[in-house]
């Protein structure tokens, strides 16, 4: 095997081991790998490992065939010299995404994948990677199987609560001594009734009475201490767990959300991460205090006679084929039960959520029987656990009887036998005792932190899932140092800043250029407004590019762009769809119901990635800007607008404030009343919000509920459109953003919103039906079966007979004719249509 191949191998088999995942066929990958560079097998690398975090069943040979047109792309891209492996590494990332859908369907369509995936495919098939025979292994069929862990290992559960290993070092501490001091009384016990023969027996008694008081009293504070600092790390071991969890969910690309549900997510959150926190901490110290009493009962045993320590013990072995036995099962069911959970909570939050449908639709018993089936399912799982833990439970406890009374009677046969005094043979019982809930104890110990590999196993999936934009962000980080100094040129020279700033600009690329650290690139600022209101700041952020384009007007550029969305890989959305949108135009997008144009903004503000193709924001592929950057300078109105529980204003400063936060991290959360009112109520005007908002009893202070409970669906619209505005973006995208509205207020709001986009000079990407929005726009451009079937002014389009655009608007209005009063025909006619 070539040296290259070999480092191939091992990357993979890195990459896959690291998921307790079988992977076979090591030669073939070993053999694309060879003409792949290191940044693309790196990229590879992390995309095997999100999709072996997530879990399912893919087929070997769908990756293999896959690395084999990876292969054949790369030397097209090879000969495309301004794309970088970025865009390769991303492509294979989505493809590995499919893969992974496809296997998670066929890991649920039924059990021949798994069956497929057989031990002993697997050793062939490390045979053949050790052989590194490619031929053999291309011609092979074999799967190569994705498992989602069951668990994970029981050191990487102990290793969470590292970071709190002081606080839990006194807890043990304080259990060591509790442990200690109680161990002293079966021995006490035994000198006490000795005692009782002795010719100082008073003496003796008053002196182990006053050493077992102190002992008690040491115990006492031991046991508070214990306690209090267990909980305390259970504490935090959850509040880390929840922050890493929920910032791991925030990184995920928009795909992951799309194929879970809130309910599931949420329940990892709370309901996982303390059931593992809490385990994890209490089992801990529960498993050390076993460990000492267990070991310290058998040394006071031996001390006190070997020969009785033989007899006692001997039902040893049988406990721990038992444990090893239970603790496979437990691991098993203990993650079944923790998914059923999940799904009723999925099922109960979805339906909380949406309430009225619910009532509207008389659905109550409906759902009530649906929730009922799942938690039936989770008590049938918790009873098979519960089944098994009392067999356990029950097994360990005659273990423990058993040997005691073996000790009892081979004890009480030596004290008859004068080997032994009576007081011994109570001290040596109570040991026993004490063995015996030790044993006891540990083994349950165990028993719960093989359940919390259940829980964790949730967790670390998440953890562990590496995101395709991570991934871009990763490879963006790599390519940044050259781009960043390109996009500066480019920049300055496209903007009228003028040459001072330009030299400027140029200083400090060189300066970007020269500094090793160029994430913290730093580029020109040629924008005149307040640093809090800056979309296009200077300031250098983490990942990605970030253009000086200060006021111009970014440019938009869709090319040849093909998609479909990840869990629907069969369902091409886009086919190679071609729109170039200038600077400062606004464009009126026009299409059917679900012919793609809402899809359209989510590749714009890449909250998905096309499958081929590019968009560009001012020049730039989006893969090589920063996203948070990139989504500030889009003002996004969606057609079905999300509010937050909270005040109207924060709402609409919702997005400075995130900028905000993310600039000034340490100013901790900024409240709205900080911010510009006078700016917010201008926003509010501009959407035709602060007529009905001043009208309200707190005004701007107003608090709604959750998703703008409280408001009409227009009022949230228009909430929206001032949030969109506040943000002071370059770039609108508006998404039937006033369907909501009456006619008249909607033209006001129109009418408004195309005042403000002229005034800033924004460039625009609205969706609409409504004519007047044409008319106004500079072009109109035709979304039909996936591509832009014709642009252009809206008079020249619609004076084109054969053209879509007068077809679809004639198809729209005869549709809406039909379905309207008689006398309502002329009006929507001439008005709307
Ligand atoms: N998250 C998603 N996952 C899978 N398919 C999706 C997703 N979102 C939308 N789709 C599908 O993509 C297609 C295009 O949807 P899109 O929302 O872009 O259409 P649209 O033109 O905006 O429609 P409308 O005018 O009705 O809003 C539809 O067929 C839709 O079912």
């Amino acid at each position: 095997m070539s040296s290259t191949r070999l480092a191939a191998h091992l990357w993979l088999r890195r990459a896959v081991t690291t998921h307790a995942c079988r992977p076979v066929l090591w030669s073939e990958a070993g053999t694309w790998l060879t003409s792949a560079t290191t940044k693309t097998r790196s990229r590879l690398a992390g995309s095997v490992s999100a999709a072996l975090a997530s879990g399912g069943t893919l087929k070997w040979e769908h990756l293999a065939s896959h690395l084999r047109q990876q292969g054949r792309s790369l030397a097209y891209w090879r000969q495309a010299s301004e794309r970088t492996f970025l865009e390769r590494g991303s492509l294979a990332t989505r493809w590995l995404e499919r893969v992974h859908l496809r296997g998670r369907r066929a890991a649920t369509s039924g059990p021949s994948a798994e069956a497929a995936s057989t031990p002993k495919s697997a050793s062939s098939t490390e045979g053949s990677q050790a052989e590194g025979n490619a031929s053999s292994s291309a011609a092979s069929g074999l799967e190569f199987r994705f498992k989602l862990p069951d668990s994970v290992s029981i050191e990487r559960l102990l290793r969470l609560a590292r970071p709190h290993s002081r606080l839990l070092a006194g807890a043990v501490a304080a259990q060591i001594t509790s442990a200690l001091s109680s161990m002293a009384f079966p021995l006490a016990v035994g000198r006490m009734i000795d005692a009782l023969n002795a010719v100082d027996g008073l003496e003796q008694l008053r002196r182990i009475a006053a050493i077992m008081a102190l002992l008690f009293a040491v115990g006492a504070v031991a046991v508070g201490a214990r306690v209090l600092l267990l909980n305390i790390t259970g504490e935090r071991v959850a509040r880390a767990l929840r922050k890493d969890l929920f910032s791991a969910m925030l990184r995920q690309d928009t795909s992951f959300f799309d194929a879970r549900s809130t309910g599931e997510l949420v329940n990892r959150l709370s309901a996982d991460a303390s059931s593992v926190a809490r385990i994890l901490t209490d089992n801990v110290a529960r498993g050390i205090r076993a460990s000492i009493t267990t070991l310290s009962a058998i040394g006071f045993l031996v001390y006190l006679s070997p020969q009785l320590t033989t007899v006692s013990l001997c039902m040893v072995p049988a406990f721990a084929a038992g444990v090893a036995l239970f603790g496979r099962y437990a691991r098993r069911l203990s993650r079944q039960l923790l998914d059923a959970l999940a799904a009723a909570n999925q099922v109960a939050a979805e339906r909380i959520a949406a309430i009225r449908t619910v009532r509207l639709f008389a659905a109550e018993k409906l759902e009530l029987a649906r929730y009922g089936r799942r938690i039936d399912e989770t008590y049938e799982i918790a009873r098979r656990v519960a089944v098994i833990e009392g067999v356990y439970m029950g097994a360990g406890f005659l273990t423990a009887q058993a040997s005691l009374l073996g000790v009892l009677w081979y004890g009480g046969t030596m004290v008859y036998h004068g080997s032994m005094t009576v007081g011994a043979l109570t001290s040596f019982a109570m040991y026993a005792v004490n063995l015996g809930v030790g044993v006891t104890s540990l083994s349950s110990a165990m028993g719960q932190l093989i359940r919390a590999q259940g829980a964790a196993a949730r967790i670390f999936e998440v953890l562990d899932r590496e995101t395709c934009a991570a991934a871009a962000a990763a490879a963006a980080a790599v390519s940044k140092r050259d781009a960043v100094a390109e996009a500066v040129k480019a920049h300055v020279q496209h903007d009228d800043a003028g040459d001072e700033l330009r030299s400027s600009a140029n200083d400090r690329a060189k300066d970007c250029a020269r500094d090793n650290n160029s994430h913290q690139a730093l580029v020109a600022d040629p924008d005149p407004r307040p640093e809090t209101a800056k979309t296009s700041s200077s300031r250098a952020l983490e990942e990605g590019l970030i253009l000086p384009i200060g006021y111009a007007p970014p440019a938009i550029e869709y090319d040849d762009v093909h998609f479909a969305y990840p869990t629907r890989p069969e369902v091409p959305i886009l086919r190679g769809f071609r729109l170039a949108i200038e600077p400062g135009e606004l464009c009126a997008l026009v299409g059917g119901s679900g012919s793609g144009k809402s899809t359209l903004h989510m590749l714009l503000a890449r909250l998905y990635d096309p499958n081929r193709g590019e968009v560009r924001f001012a020049g730039h592929g989006l893969r090589k800007l920063d996203a948070s950057w990139l989504r500030r300078q889009i003002g996004i109105v969606q057609q079905e607008p999300v509010l937050f529980a909270g005040t109207i204003a924060a709402n609409i400063a919702y997005g400075r404030e995130a900028q905000r936060f993310t600039q000034h991290e340490d100013d901790a959360m900024l409240t709205a009343s900080t911010l510009e009112a006078n700016e917010l109520q201008r926003a509010a005007e501009a959407a035709g919000a602060h007529n009905f908002i001043s009208q309200l009893p707190a005004g701007y202070q107003t608090c709604i509920g959750e998703r703008g409970a409280g408001l009409s669906g227009g009022q949230i619209q228009r909430i929206a459109i001032a949030r969109a505005l506040f943000h002071q973006p370059t770039a609108l995208a508006l998404d039937e953003c006033t369907s909501a509205l009456d006619l008249e207020t909607e033209l006001h709001v129109l009418d408004n919103l195309l005042q403000v986009i002229r005034e800033r000079r924004l460039t625009a990407l609205v969706i609409t039906h409504r004519v007047p929005i044409m008319k106004a726009a500079d072009r109109v451009a035709v979304l039909a079966g996936g591509l832009c079937v014709e642009h252009g002014a809206f008079s020249s389009l619609i004076q084109n007979p054969r053209g879509m655009l007068p077809r679809m608007l004639l198809s729209d209005q005869e549709s809406v004719l039909s379905a309207r009063p008689a006398t309502n025909r002329a009006t929507l006619a001439s008005g709307t249509a």
